[in-house]
Formats: C-alpha cells, structure tokens, sequence
C-alpha cells in the first residue's frame, strides 16, 4: 500500500491507496478561498488565490503564465485555474459558470489540438485567456486571444503526427442529415481508413459533444454548418493534390471539384485561388498534402530554388483556410463572452498557456525537429527569459541598495536563443545561408546582446561568456541538421532544416483563403465570413480574438495592434519569420504590464530518456547529471524519471529562484527575512524607513509583525480551528483563513 503524502496549509496530510482523495474539487477550492500565499502550500489553486487576492488588494492587472515541456500539464492547470476563479469569484449573473468554461475548452481542444509524438491531445497554438474582474471581484466579462496557430498543421505534419482533431471528429461523427447537407460522404468512407473502429467511435462521441459545447457558447447551427463545409472542403483539397510537372493544376479534379462546391464557388474560381499569381516555373515534386514531410518534400529544400511548387500553393490555400477559420472561431466565443456586463471590468487576470517544449528524441523519434516546433520552444525561451527577468534581475535591481556588499550569484541567461541577426552564418557551417538567415531573423533582431564567439566561427551572442567547449547551437554530422540547446543547454534539440526557406517567402495563395470565404455563393459561408472582416481581423492569420468588447480587452488588442505597427516591425511584418517573432512579442508586451505569476510543470517521465539512459538525449546533458541515470524512485503510483526531472529543475532555474528566496528575496516573506537579514534595520534612518516602506507594501496585517530597532518579528499564526471538509477522506485539517475574503474584500469593493 502507497503513502500519498500531501500539504495542505502547512499540514502534512497522510491517506493511504483506496480511498480517493481528489486533488482538484469545488471542496479543495473551499480550502483556498481567502487564503494569503503564506498560509497555504504548493497547489494551483494556491496560485490562482495567490493571483486574485493581489489582484484585489493591488487594483493591478495580474496573470499567471504556464511553462514547461509538452505534455507537462500545462493546459489541464490552465483549466483548474479557470475553474477555480469561476467557482471562488463567481460572476456577474452567473453568465460565467464552470459548465461554460468547460464548453470553451471543449471548442479550443477540438479545433487547437492534435495528437502529436509527445503529448495524445497537444495544444497546437498560444493562447491569453482573460478574465476581467468588476468592482465586487467577480467575472464581468471574458475574451481569448490566440496567435501562433500551427496552420500548416492541415497539410503537412511530421511523421505518424495527427492533423487538428476536429477533422477526426467531424469525419466519424457526422450524421445523416449532416453528410446530406454537406458531401462528405466519400470523405467519411476515406476516414475509416485512418481510424480504428474504436477510435472512431470516441471521435463521434466527440463530436456530438463539440456540436453541444458549440451551441453552449451560441453558434448557431448555420453557423456550425459553415464551419463543416469548409472544414470538409480543406479535406477534399488534401485529396484534390496538385501536379508533379508542367501546368500548374490539380491532380485529381473530382475532388477539387467537390471542394469547390463545399466553399461555394467554382472550380475556375478554386484554381485560380490556388495557383493563380504564381511566376510560372518547372515543378519539382508534387502529392498529396496529406503525407509527412518526408514523403511530400518541399520543393526548394537546397535553399536555392525561388518558385512556389503547385503544392505548396495548395497547401497555401488549405492552412489559410484553416487559420480565417480559427480566427473566425475566436472571434464567435469572443462574441458570446463579451455580451453582458462589459462597461464594469475593473482588472483583467490573463492565463498564458502555449504548446510546451517540444523536443522528438523525448519520444523516441529518431526525425529532427520541425520549423513549427522551433517557433513553440522559442515561445517557451521568450518566456522563460521573462521570468528570469522578474525572478532575478528585477528583484537584485529592487534592492540594490539594501544589498550593497551582499554576494548574490545571479543565473546566467540563456543563450540558447541569442544569436546575433547581424552576423553571417556560412555555408561552410553545413546549412544554407536561407536557413542561418531564418534563424537569426526569427531569433536575433533586436535583442541587443554584446557579441559573443561561438567556436566553430559563426559568432552569436547571450550577454554573458560562452563556456569553453560549449555552444548552444551545434552542428549534427546528418546534412541540414543541427542541435539547439534549450533552457541553459538541459534540453538539447536536435532540428532539420530541410524546406525551411518556405517560411521566409510569402504564400500569395494563403493571402487568397480570406477573399475566397467572402466571396462564396453559400450565403452562410459569405455572410460569416463578411460579418467578422474588417478592423478586428487587421491580423487575421496571426493573432486571432482582437475584437472590442471590454474596455480592458480594447486596450490588449491596441497594445498587440500597435506591436505590429511600429518601427521596424510594420516594414517588415510581411515576412512571414518576422510575423512569428512579432506574435511573440505580442504576447510578452501584453502580459509584461502585469503583475505576473510562474507556474513551472514539469514531465514526470518520457519515453525516449526513462527506457534508455544511454539515449542521445542523455548524452548531451551534464557529466553530473549522467552519473544519476538509471536512478528512479516511485511516488505515490507513479515512476518518476528522477534524471529528467532534475534537468527540467536546472533548466527552470527553480533552484536559482529558490536560492535566492534562502537569500532573502523573492517573496514577501522573504523580502521581510532579507530586510533584517541584510542588516538594514539599525543601519539608518533611511534604512529603517525603507523597511518601513516595504512592510507597508506588503499584505500583512499590523498585527501580525513587530519592528524593533535591529530586526523584525513575524507573530506565530494560530492555528485554524475547525475543518470545512469533514467529508472528504484523508483530509484532516485546512489552510488557515486570512481576515479577508476573497469574493467580498473588506473596506469596499477591489479595495483594502
Ligand atoms: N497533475 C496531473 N496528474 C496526472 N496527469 C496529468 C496531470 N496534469 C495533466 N495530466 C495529463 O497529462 C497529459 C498532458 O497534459 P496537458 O495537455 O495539460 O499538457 P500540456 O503541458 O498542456 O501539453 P502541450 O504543451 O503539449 O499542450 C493529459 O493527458 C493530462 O490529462
């Protein structure tokens, strides 16, 4: 029998396997609710808490943003945050309850998630969900941004990877009257191909549940319709193809035909949409869109060559047609979130969630990583390098003069992404002048990092010295490969490269995909798609949900709007690299004028390290780390990868974090212990006020400290008197509640 062992508001709880204890429910919330950071212990609803009550007390827009590895939980945190903001702040006319929520991941985990080599149901784009709070601390209103949709997704995909769920879904689960509707008859019979007859029967069940959650949220069902016919036209062109040689054109006309038709307009019209514009030119290669890379190839994988293959134009088309259709999805739940109640949000708490790291040796796939998956692990960079940035630098800087004379080791950066934009990687380097160029333009610009050397001559920079030996970027000995080491050199990737030039051209089909929604003959397609163009879709096919509704969503949207209209940026937007960089800049400016909070999830185990130590994975890390391979201890149920899980640990720089909160900084507390610690008490007056000052910023009770002349006194917290879940199994004792709660502030709404 296993010992779980959990803390609760700094109790230690033992239950023992047989009875469940839920980790997650409305009676855990309970536990939470008014609770200070202080009084409880490491729970996602503690950060949730954490969020809101600062965000009461501060009137300061809060959010809380997830990190870590695909896989890792990040999604299923954001749902549990959600959930517990819902049920502990409730909402104005209990518009926002949690059935409602549920819907919208329903929608988002449909259309934004596929099976991939890491994760079964792997959230495919980065996404700010934002709640925003009236005077009495309850949801007003709700709105969703996403950007960074992996649209090629439709059409091409590594290796035994799934296209975006909500094709499997659609293809088992449409009914009679839905095939009568909409041709999908043949498409249906090509699925069963794909599906086993069990798989098959969870994607119908899924999709009766994504047409309910669909209906939840007020999409009506000719919204929905329209939805299906272009979902079934992107089908068909997947299996339309296009030409290997000569004329541009497609392979199979019958399905071209029935795509077409799906979309509303004539083949003539769907053929020019695709192919026309384009410089005429030899063909190199041509398929279906629907295998792997691998099979497909991309025409120009030397870098050399210029021309769009009828292919890729087809392949234009389809991701375009997939990415107006997100968009139009965001702008629909957008639609419903904002309809009450808009003019009293007060403060906004957003949740980031983005796909996590992605790394294929992690389950054991032998292929290099995808250019998509670069762009989610440099999202994930971008974002670690913004904790880095408030968990450190910011704090040292806050107390600089308090800590005059205090040794502080701060953690070095990662340089893993800065790599200067203005040098030149040579071909001598074994990957074309277009890739290096990629790279540096999707990675480099901007940064402003002193120049360091990289040991194989292609200089790079990271604002601190690169160790002998080490670089973050290495060559591998198989052609147009090469391995990025991410987060501090603990998760090293190893990429290929090959068609990656495709990504710094425009794809003048995918520009098509939007005019050809608009112009259809089917009314329910035009109408849709006419209705939501305009202002609010300016960044349509990158950032998606910039629609008005609150004043504090109006404000986001300007503030992403203005990311992509200033300086440098606006010249440059059109390149379809730079639009990736400046997505991400986006999302880090908007979440940057906040008060932020760090969730670290961490993979408890993974294929390609836990089976075979010696793996390539496990080469490249540490000596030190190597020396604990094979070591494995059991928690609770479950095997624990202790290796990857300490790697995971180093290239978060929680122990840096850590230390540094044993050193005095970091929290309040700690920022209480640092201020005595440091000696700053008796030093001075000003040091004295200064002490002063910051308990005043803190949110403690008078009551609870005392200052005296060379040190500061915490008062003991008693102990909580009675337990509020005497039904639960295994619970023995609650977090002690703050004088204040969360739902109804004392001293007035949003105020102290
Ligand atoms: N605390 C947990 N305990 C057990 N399983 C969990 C836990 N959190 C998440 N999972 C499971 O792990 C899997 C991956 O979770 P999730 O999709 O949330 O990861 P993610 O970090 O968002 O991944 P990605 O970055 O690929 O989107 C899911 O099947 C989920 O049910």
């Amino acid at each position: 029998m296993h010992t779980v062992r959990q803390r609760y508001g700094g109790n230690l709880i033992h239950t023992y396997a047989g009875p469940t204890v839920l980790l997650h429910s409305p009676q855990v919330m309970h536990m939470f609710k008014g609770c200070r950071r202080e009084d409880t212990s490491p729970h996602i609803y503690a950060v949730a808490q954490a969020a809101y009550r600062s965000m009461l007390m501060s009137r300061q827009d809060q959010s809380i943003v997830l990190l870590g590895s695909s896989g890792s939980g990040k999604t299923t945190c954001c749902q549990h945050l959600i959930q517990y903001l819902a049920t502990i702040a409730g909402s104005t006319g209990k518009v926002f309850s949690v059935e409602k929520w549920q819907a919208l991941y329903t929608i988002l985990e449909a259309f934004g998630n596929s099976s991939t080599s890491m994760n079964g149901n792997a959230t495919r784009f980065s996404q700010i969900v934002s709640l925003d709070f009236d005077q009495a601390g309850q949801v007003a209103s709700a709105s969703i941004q996403t950007m960074l949709l992996e649209k090629l997704r439709v059409t091409k995909r590594p290796a035994n990877e799934a296209t975006f769920n909500v094709f499997y879904y659609l293809l088992s689960g449409a009914d009679n009257a839905l095939r009568k509707a909409t041709p999908l008859a043949e498409a249906v019979a090509s699925c069963s191909l794909v599906l086993q007859p069990e798989e098959k029967q969870k994607a119908a069940q899924q999709f009766s549940k994504l047409q309910a959650a669909m209906k939840v949220l007020g999409i009506s069902s000719d919204e929905q319709k329209a939805f299906w016919l272009v979902l079934g036209s992107i089908y068909h062109l997947g299996a339309a193809g296009a030409t290997k040689a000569g004329r541009k054109q497609f392979a199979r006309h019958e399905w071209a035909q029935k795509a077409a038709y799906m979309l509303g307009c004539s083949l003539e019209e769907l053929s020019s949409s695709v192919f026309k514009h384009q410089p005429k030119g030899s063909l190199q290669r041509s398929t279906s869109f629907r295998q792997g890379p691998e099979e497909a190839g991309l025409g120009d994988g030397s870098g050399t060559g210029l021309l769009l293959t009828a292919l890729e134009c087809l392949e234009g088309l389809a991701s375009g047609l997939y990415s107006e259709l997100f968009t139009l999805l965001i702008s629909l739940l957008n639609r419903y979130w904002f309809t009450s109640h808009i003019q009293h949000s007060l403060c906004s708490m957003m949740l980031v969630d983005t796909p996590g790291f992605q790394n294929p040796e992690l389950a054991n796939q032998s292929r290099g990583a995808s250019f998509e998956e670069l762009c989610h692990n440099y999202t994930q960079e971008r974002l670690q390098m913004l904790f880095h940035e408030r968990t450190f630098t910011q704090e040292l800087e806050r107390y600089k003069e308090v800590l005059a004379g205090v040794p502080i080791l701060l953690p070095q950066k990662s340089y893993g992404l800065y790599i200067g934009a203005h040098n030149k990687i040579h071909s001598s380097h074994g990957w074309g002048r277009f890739e290096g160029a990629l790279l540096l333009c999707l990675l480099g610009p901007g940064q402003g990092f002193p120049l360091g050397t990289w040991p194989a001559g292609v200089q790079f920079t990271n604002g601190v010295s690169v160790p002998t030996g080490h670089s973050p970027l290495l060559r591998s000995d198989k052609p147009r490969h090469f391995f990025l080491g991410h987060s501090y050199d603990t998760n090293w990737v190893e990429y290929d490269a090959t068609g990656w030039l495709h990504y710094v051209r425009q794809n003048p089909a995918f520009q098509n995909a939007a005019a050809l929604l608009q112009d259809s003959q089917k009314k329910i397609i035009s109408s849709l798609f006419m209705g939501r163009a305009g202002t609010a879709m300016v960044l349509s096919g990158s950032i998606a949900g910039l629609e008005g509704g609150s004043q504090l969503a109006l404000r986001r949207a300007t503030s992403m709007r203005k990311t992509f209209t200033t300086g440098v940026a606006a010249m440059k937007k059109k390149s379809l690299c730079i639009q990736i960089k400046l997505q991400v800049d986006a999302l880090v400016d908007t979440i940057k004028k906040s008060k932020i909070h760090f969730v670290h999830c961490l993979l408890p185990k993974a294929e390609g390290w836990s089976g075979d130590p010696k793996g390539l994975a496990a080469q490249r890390i540490s000596s030190s780390e190597l020396d604990l391979h094979g070591e494995h201890c059991e928690a609770g149920l479950m095997q624990l990868d202790v290796p990857l899980l300490r790697a995971q640990v180093r290239g978060s720089r929680l122990l840096d974090a850590l230390r540094m909160y044993r050193q005095g900084l970091c929290s309040p507390l700690g920022r209480l212990a640092q201020g005595c610690s440091a000696g700053a008490v008796a030093d001075s007056p000003l040091s004295l006020q200064a002490v002063e000052e910051l308990l005043e910023s803190l949110d403690l009770e008078k009551s609870s400290y005392h200052m005296g002349l060379s040190r500061v006194s915490l008062l003991v917290f008693l102990p909580f008197p009675a337990s509020p879940l005497g039904t639960c199994p295994g619970l023995c004792t609650a977090p002690r509640p703050s004088g204040l709660a969360a739902s109804a502030p004392q001293g007035g709404p949003l105020g102290r």
